[in-house]
């Protein structure tokens, strides 16, 4: 029997203290909050990781350190399973566990304790690649995370400076390398040249395509980007902006999500009729707009997404012959528009689960081609195994099949399958706007979306909020949800539902209406319902709220 490196665990642990006033949580998103209080929590984060790879016999475990598009201040670590997924749910509450034991004594215990209950067996290697996003808090905390992986004892990969779903490629193809299953080469470039290879392929002989501006969130998108505008050249020509000012602030995805507006610093970059994409923090997330003649700003956000690029591979499997063998379906969550809901229902299966990626993707999984986008702009398309083999197997009957199925094919390189990417789904939506030679007007012209206004209320205590029905319902407190219905049927097209946050300590509450004032009225008179409710202070009640 191996048993742990006790000394060597308690020496290094004992560089990296943890106040015994903070309380850690691994939530949807990891861990996530102050970069400056992370370093006990990087530590042992970095000894969980090589026990889940040791627990999985070896395989590798990725670790990213990011706070993707939170404030400059702020960083975070979450672990990623071997096929590039999300760490298993079960293994949350023992992150929380380890992150929070007090002393050096009390995290030993936990960690014995841990490796009985998950009969680890201490024999097996551990392996672990680990990256982070650009934050000056980043190479402090990876110094910690290192002395963790090093106490015990994992071998370990620098990914270096890189996106989110970078990583998450790095760890599937670190796990498939030499097998039938390989996802393609373990290396950045690797990456770079599968996606923009496909890229290349699948708009070959389309009219060229116009420029494209890059709101990159001064975050490391900006590198990425940089690699693959050097590596596709004229064949989108890609005009990188915000590559180095202060993360997250007045642009990327998330602000452009939230406020509804153009990044100020488009302002004088963008033409009228022109197109442009925002990424996040760390990439993962991609929200597209352009200006119309009279240079009014319209968003095309993750719902849209999922409305172009769905369709664009239903009718390449019908195209090819593959109709009957392969079905596409696609999953939302409560936060898509209900004008995208319509127009995808009609024409698809929708699912609707919890917000969070992960259950989004095992519903997405679910499909031959599962098809998700968070309204945020997070998602990705999935091919099951088998929908994979029927497509690359398939024998066309014609010419314009074998066509079709070879730009089904592409689709599938130029998709990154691990994890929402922003870069990998910007060049997918660039490839059905080149295929159905769409502006981005026409794009936005699929379905209009409800007028919809998202707000948050502060609350004592956000766990008293729970719900139902993929969160489209409260259950409790009891009797809200009937006062939230009594005013949702006051408004036209009105729908609205509140839940907690997963990431933030706030209620979050939703809402949509034909007419822009109504959602505004909606959401801030049920804003006040659930302050009200809650028993929030009436001195300090924010004047919006109805
Ligand atoms: C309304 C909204 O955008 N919620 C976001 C946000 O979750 P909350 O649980 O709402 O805080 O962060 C999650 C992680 O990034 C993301 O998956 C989700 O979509
Ligand atoms: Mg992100």
């Amino acid at each position: 029997m191996v048993a742990l490196p006790i000394d060597e665990i308690k020496r290094l642990l004992d560089l990296h203290p943890k106040s015994p006033s903070i309380r850690y949580q691994y939530g949807t998103a990891g861990f996530r909050t102050l970069g400056k209080v992370l370093d006990p929590v990087l530590f042992r984060v970095g000894v969980l990781a090589g026990l889940r790879s040791k627990k999985l016999d070896g395989k590798v475990i990725g670790v990213m350190v990011t706070a993707s598009h939170n404030p400059e201040p702020d960083n975070g670590v979450k672990l990623v399973d071997p096929r590039g997924e999300m760490l298993e749910s079960a293994w949350e509450i023992h992150a929380t566990n380890l992150a929070n034991a007090a002393t050096t004594d009390d995290f030993v215990a936990a960690l014995e304790d841990f490796v009985k209950l998950a009969k680890i067996d201490l024999s097996k290697p551990a392996r672990v690649v680990f990256a982070r996003d650009t934050r000056p808090s980043g190479p402090a905390l990876v110094a910690s995370l290192k002395d963790g992986l090093q106490a015990i004892g994992a071998e370990t990969r620098d990914g270096g400076i890189t996106t989110t779903p970078v990583l998450h490629y790095l760890v599937r193809t670190m796990n498939t390398k030499g097998t039938s299953a390989s996802y393609g080469d373990d290396s950045e470039e690797g990456y770079i040249t599968k996606i923009s290879t496909a890229f290349k392929n699948l708009v070959a002989g389309k009219a060229a395509l116009a420029p494209l501006t890059i709101d990159c969130a001064n975050g490391v998108g900006a590198k990425t980007g940089q690699q693959f505008q050097d590596a596709l050249k004229d064949t989108l020509p890609i005009v990188l902006e915000n590559t180095n000012g202060v993360l997250n602030e007045n642009c990327g995805a998330d602000y452009v999500k939230t406020s509804q507006k153009l990044p100020p610093s488009l302002e004088t970059v963008l033409q009228a009729g022109q197109r442009a994409c925002s990424l996040d923090g760390d990439a993962d997330r991609l929200i597209y707009y352009y200006l119309d003649e009279r240079r009014q700003f319209h968003m095309l956000d993750g719902d849209k997404i999922t409305a172009l690029t769905a369709s664009f591979i239903v009718d390449l499997v019908k195209a090819s012959g593959l109709e009957q063998k392969i079905k596409v379906g696609v999953v939302q969550t409560a936060y898509a528009n209900g004008s995208s809901t319509k127009y995808l229902t009609e024409r698809l299966p929708v699912k609707c689960v919890s917000t969070g990626v992960k259950h989004l993707h095992h519903a997405a999984e679910h499909y031959d081609v599962g098809v998700y986008f968070e309204a945020n702009g997070h998602g990705t398309v999935l091919f099951s195994p088998q929908a994979e083999d029927t497509i690359r197997n398939h024998k066309p009957s014609t010419p314009a099949q074998s066509t079709t199925q070879t730009h089904l094919i592409n689709t599938i390189d130029v998709i990154n399958q691990t994890v929402g990417d922003a870069l990998s789904d910007m060049l997918l939506v660039e490839i059905v706007l080149a295929h159905k030679s769409y502006s981005g007007a026409e794009w936005d012209s699929l379905y209009a979306d409800l007028p919809n206004r998202l707000v948050k209320v502060v609350v004592g205590d956000r766990n008293a909020f729970k719900t139902e029905d993929a969160e489209r319902r409260l259950v409790s407190p009891v009797g809200l949800q009937a006062k939230i219905d009594e005013l949702v049927r006051k408004y036209e097209g009105g729908r609205s539902f509140v839940r907690p946050s997963g990431t933030e300590d706030v209620v979050r509450v939703y809402a949509e209406a034909a007419l822009r004032p109504q959602a505004d009225e909606l959401a801030f008179r049920v804003a006040g319902l659930v302050y009200d409710e809650a028993g929030g202070d009436p001195v300090n009640r924010p004047r919006e709220f109805l």
